[in-house]
């Protein structure tokens, strides 16, 4: 059978066997697309059942999170883990808070992370978990009750040898510290490597807050480097406002570009004179407000509700919010504005059809698992911090993270180059992900 008669058939298989679960299929559509041509290179890949397994999660666990909220009401909710693939180190990956979460949707984000945490060339395994709890409108008491829940149950599962969870929609440093407090009760012992995104205070690292949107903008650099340009005097579009927009918007101006919009689910704004960092820090991670409220502090702003962030023209576009966000129709607009580059802070926020009209129309185009690696790098550079009670300068870890970035980016390139497709870095990052998670499978046996 050929590479593509292969992956094809076990890509039918995985339809089937995960029904209903469309973000997972999706996730293994795009790295599948990538692995004919590594199959028909290196056909003892598709020996011992390799792919079927690494499809297949080592453990998913799921849990009931009984809470109550500040008027007594006992609330349930789901919690969920998925340890995806330990080959190369404890299960590694965030938690995600928001009502849309299920089981595929963790299984989406737990398969990307093996090929992100693989790529970033540091030794950590893919996991990813989360709740359908939304933390919107809920008091500090009442996410703290969640959070202890929570974790009351998955404290089980976890180890810094075993899986070391962090954050990711809706979990940021105040979840982390309330988690973190309630595995430390449950041990009795303060084991630090256990989560990644602490607090600097106690256990956490100088850079991982602005690790993921620090990371992406690197990533991009290098792209434009490759292009003969750079960031200066580029106008940039960023998704979303959470943490990973916020820290793009803020390595973006450091390194001369103009971040000019940026969003949430209610809308988005524009500032042409370039996003103020400190209104939008303190609308977004102090008030925990709406977009909305930028545009009213600020003159040379202005709020357009709903609507599509990716009509305002730039010239590098930054998918920051969540999956599925960019669409053809989207990346159609760009394309016509003359975009240059695109690159995904956000975990598969690009629909295949606009992946698709990007490589057509020959836009530099990342995905998230190079292009947002920064985060997970820099919860692994937290857990040899930990390892060896030790605390970094910001200056060195920054470096160390664009050191991390830089590599990355070389990855993709020398992999796309190597199967004649320079530039392609979806073909790049999925391939070279890949084979170092399958070479490790394959030293360690059917397991
Ligand atoms: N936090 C991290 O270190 C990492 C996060 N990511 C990914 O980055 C993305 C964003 O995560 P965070 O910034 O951590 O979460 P966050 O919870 O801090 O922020 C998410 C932001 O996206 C916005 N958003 C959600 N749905 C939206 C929609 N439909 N339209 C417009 N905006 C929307 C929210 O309003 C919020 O501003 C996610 O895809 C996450 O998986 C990837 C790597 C690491
Ligand atoms: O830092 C981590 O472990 C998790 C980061 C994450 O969830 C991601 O890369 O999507």
């Amino acid at each position: 059978m050929t590479g593509n008669g292969q992956v094809s058939r076990i890509y039918d298989e995985v339809v089937k066997r995960n029904a209903g679960e469309p973000l997972f299929h999706q996730a293994v559509a795009e790295v599948f697309e990538s692995l004919s041509v590594v199959l028909e290179r290196y056909p003892h890949y598709a020996d011992a059942g390799l792919i079927e397994r690494l499809c297949e999660p080592e453990r998913q666990i799921i849990f009931r999170v009984p809470w109550q909220d500040d008027e007594g009401n006992v609330i349930v909710n789901r919690g969920f883990r998925v340890q995806y693939n330990s080959v190369l180190g404890p299960y590694k990956g965030g938690l995600r808070f928001h009502p849309s979460v299920n089981l595929g949707m963790v299984k989406f984000l737990g398969f990307e992370q093996i090929f992100k945490n693989s790529l970033s060339g540091l030794p950590i395994g893919g996991g990813k978990g989360g709740s359908d709890f939304d933390p919107k409108g809920r008091s500090n008491s009442e996410i703290m009750r969640f959070c202890q829940s929570f974790m009351t149950e998955l404290h089980r599962h976890l180890g810094e040898y075993t899986d070391v969870p962090a954050g990711d929609i809706g979990v940021g440093g105040r979840e982390i510290g309330y988690l973190f407090g309630q595995y430390k009760r449950m041990t009795n012992s303060y084991e630090s490597g256990v989560l990644t995104g602490k607090g600097l205070t106690w256990g956490g690292s100088q850079v991982r807050r602005e690790a993921t949107g620090y990371g992406a903008t690197y990533f991009v650099a290098s792209m434009l480097e490759a292009k003969g340009t750079d960031l200066a005097g580029k106008k940039v579009v960023i998704s979303g406002s959470g943490n990973v927009a916020i820290y793009a918007i803020e390595k973006v101006h450091q390194l001369g570009g103009t971040a000019i919009a940026c969003s949430d689910s209610s809308g988005y704004i524009v500032d042409e004179q370039g996003v103020d960092l400190e209104l939008l820090k303190e609308i977004k991670e102090i008030k925990r407000g709406r977009i909305s409220e930028y545009a009213e502090q600020r003159s040379t702003a202005h709020f357009v509700e709903g609507g599509s962030i990716w009509d305002v023209p730039c010239d590098v576009a930054l998918p920051c919010a969540t999956q599925n966000e960019l669409s053809g129709d989207d990346a159609a607009t760009l394309i016509k504005n003359g975009v240059l580059a695109v690159a995904e802070g956000a975990n598969m926020p690009t629909t295949p059809e606009a992946l698709k009209a990007f490589r057509e129309a020959g836009v530099a185009f990342a995905p998230g698992k190079a292009a947002n690696a920064g985060g997970v790098a820099t919860s692994a550079l937290e857990m040899q911090q930990n390892a060896s009670r030790d605390s970094w300068h910001f200056e060195y870890t920054d470096e160390r993270l664009a050191a991390i970035m830089r590599d990355v980016h070389e990855r993709c390139s020398e992999t796309a180059r190597e199967y004649g497709k320079p530039g392609d870095y979806v073909l790049g990052a999925n391939i070279a992900g890949f084979v170092k998670v399958a070479d490790a499978m394959f030293a360690l046996g059917v397991i």
